[in-house]
């Protein structure tokens, strides 16, 4: 397996209606009196197979998007046409029976994972959810999705305080996949790893999605990573759309002052000031990445 942050090759299923089409999002929170437009007339769609990144500054508003997605939040306004259906207004009874195909994965894999369960009950918990009696078949396909994760099948039998940030990234995509989701939301998936892991999780994303067709939408602030992972990217400024196009396209010739501070600030030394070691060494390699992607 390579652990480069290279451009992979992208699937070839990425064509036909779009799986997920957002038209117009708009979210608003409440602020003690005030309202506040977090997202503010986003449009975006991604062909099945497809993946979509969606980069911006802390605080942009992009995990707003996700969890609009998921439904954890309302959107305000606009719609999200998922497969045919609009996310934004379908009632909570028949969003039910679809919720399984829209999965997230977060930055946190010390987090995310229960940490008193084996690897192969976190993996095995949604397909009970979804119905599967036998324990034998939740068994069976827990070991397959660990497998093709690339864990070795004595990892089922391990907690997650036993694994390193990436494998418990590696076993939380494994959970996601349980669910056999058509798209995955990516939020900041590889941005609590160090370089070379976040590399590995982002090869086998690449392979995942060969292989099985799946779309991504892959959320980042790393212009860098990004390039390793979509065709297409979405800037996000301030809630706003500020620029879009095919990644490489987007980031060879940025047209936004925004953007191009994006790509800067990846390489900027003095963001490195203050932070802790294994941060410093993150935004080292970040730059890096940013800088031969700048050059390539
Ligand atoms: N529940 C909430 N109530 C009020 N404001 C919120 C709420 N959640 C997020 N916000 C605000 O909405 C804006 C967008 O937040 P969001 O988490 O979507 O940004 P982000 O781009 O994902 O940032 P980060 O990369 O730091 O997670 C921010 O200004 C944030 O403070």
């Amino acid at each position: 397996m390579s652990t480069t942050l290279s451009q992979h090759d992208v699937s070839p299923a990425a064509s036909g209606t779009p799986l997920l089409d957002v038209s117009g999002l708009v979210v608003e929170y409440r602020r003690g009196g005030e309202t506040f437009r977090a997202v503010d007339d986003v449009s975006f769609s991604i062909a099945r197979g497809g993946c979509l990144a969606v980069v911006g500054e802390s605080g942009c508003g992009k995990s707003t998007i996700a969890k609009a997605l998921v439904r954890l939040i309302k959107p305000t306004a606009g719609s999200m046409t998922f497969d045919g259906t609009d996310l934004a207004t379908v009632s909570e009874r028949d969003l039910r029976p679809m919720r399984h195909r829209i999965q997230m994965v977060f930055q946190d894999p010390y987090g995310s994972l229960d940490p008193h369960l084996t690897a192969q009950q976190i993996v095995a918990e949604p397909m009970a959810v979804r119905g599967e009696r036998s324990a034998t078949v939740r068994r069976q396909r827990s070991a397959e999705l660990i497998d093709r994760v690339g864990l070795p099948t004595s990892a089922l039998q391990r907690k997650p305080h036993e694994f390193s940030g990436g494998q418990r990234q590696r076993i939380g995509i494994a959970r996601a996949l349980a669910s056999e989701p058509d798209l995955l939301v990516l939020d900041e998936a590889t941005s609590a790893l160090d370089v070379s892991v976040q590399a590995q999780v982002l090869d086998i994303l690449a392979q995942l999605r060969r292989d099985t067709g799946l779309t991504y939408l892959f959320i980042s602030h790393n212009l860098g990573v990004v390039r390793a992972i979509s065709e297409e990217v979405l800037v996000l400024r301030a809630g706003k759309v500020v620029e879009r196009g095919a990644t490489e396209q987007v980031l060879a010739a940025p047209s936004d002052p925004y953007t191009r501070r994006l790509r800067r600030s990846a390489l900027e030394p003095s963001r490195m000031v203050g932070r802790k070691p294994r941060e410093v060494v993150r935004g080292i390699a970040a730059a890096r990445i940013a800088e031969s992607a700048a050059s390539a």
